[in-house]
């Protein structure tokens, strides 16, 4: 088995959902299918809620700030009176989450409204999270190790939560030290990392990130934050010149902790 030592300052596991903890196929068959299908129906049910007003809020601020963008559906404000109106800013709302998912956005109102519209179907037991097999296992094992573990994905902390809480593997949100999404930044801009070192009072060199894109390595990597890029099935292929430069890992078994080595 191929073995990556992590290095002896590192005390942080910093991890990816989509491709590295959770197979690309279950946010794209299951997941984002979910939103496709429902988004009509669930605004129509919960548009007077406080919730999904911010929500819409937020759709229609990231319209404007994307006005320049090809295909962008703006949003008009809420109507005063009149249930076709009411139906065509519905409409409009559709059409820019199913522009932006074609597009697979990671713009905090998008992920947003995301994690909101899951929220039931998770509780209702409709859909369970997959990780893969050696995730559950390894995190144990670092967290016994005395590792801490932080998870960041541009899917929402909601949402996050809601794949930790309900997942194949039962509720497995207590593996998890604290959350990040793209709230602290986005994943390719490197200020993300160091605000995150921030937040959990560390330096970025204590922390190891793993994550299947190497555009988030390289932030990352600028932050002084250690990489390793995980290769899974299903993931984007690598260039021969990312597979030689970056340190590579086909499962999380195959990190040693230095207290193991
Ligand atoms: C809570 S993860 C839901 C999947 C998602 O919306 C997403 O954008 C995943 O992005 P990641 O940063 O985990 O690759
Ligand atoms: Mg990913």
């Amino acid at each position: 088995m191929v073995v990556l030592s992590v290095p002896a300052e590192v005390t942080v596991i910093l991890l990816d959902i989509e491709g590295t903890t959770t197979p690309i196929a279950f946010v794209k068959d299951i997941l984002f299918p979910y939103i496709k299908e429902n988004v009509k129906e669930y605004l129509q049910t919960h548009w007077e809620e406080e919730e999904c007003q911010q929500d819409v809020s937020l759709l229609r601020k990231q319209a404007e700030e994307d006005s320049h963008l090809d295909g962008v559906v703006p949003i008009p404000a809420v109507p005063e009176n009149g249930a076709d109106d009411l139906q065509q800013t519905i409409q409009a709302v559709v059409d820019n989450v199913c522009w932006q998912m074609s597009l697979d956005r990671k713009t905090t109102a998008l992920k947003q409204l995301q994690g909101h519209m899951w929220k039931a179907a998770f509780a209702a037991g409709r859909m369970k999270a997959e990780f893969f097999e050696d995730v559950v296992p390894a995190v144990r094992k670092w967290r016994e190790a005395g590792m801490k573990v932080y998870i960041y994905s541009s899917g929402s902390v909601e949402a996050q939560k809601l794949l930790f809480g309900h997942s194949t593997e039962g509720n497995i949100l207590e593996l998890v030290d604290g959350h990040f999404d793209t709230k602290i930044g986005h994943k390719v801009e490197s200020e993300s990392y160091r605000k995150i070192a921030n937040s959990i009072g560390c330096s970025t060199n204590n922390i190891l990130f793993l994550t299947d894109v190497t555009l988030e390595a390289s932030a990352a990597e600028e932050a002084a934050v250690h990489v390793a890029v995980v290769v899974r099935p299903g993931n984007a292929g690598l260039t021969d010149d990312e597979k030689a430069y970056y340190s590579l890992i086909s499962s999380f078994s195959e990190l040693c902790l230095p207290s193991s080595t």
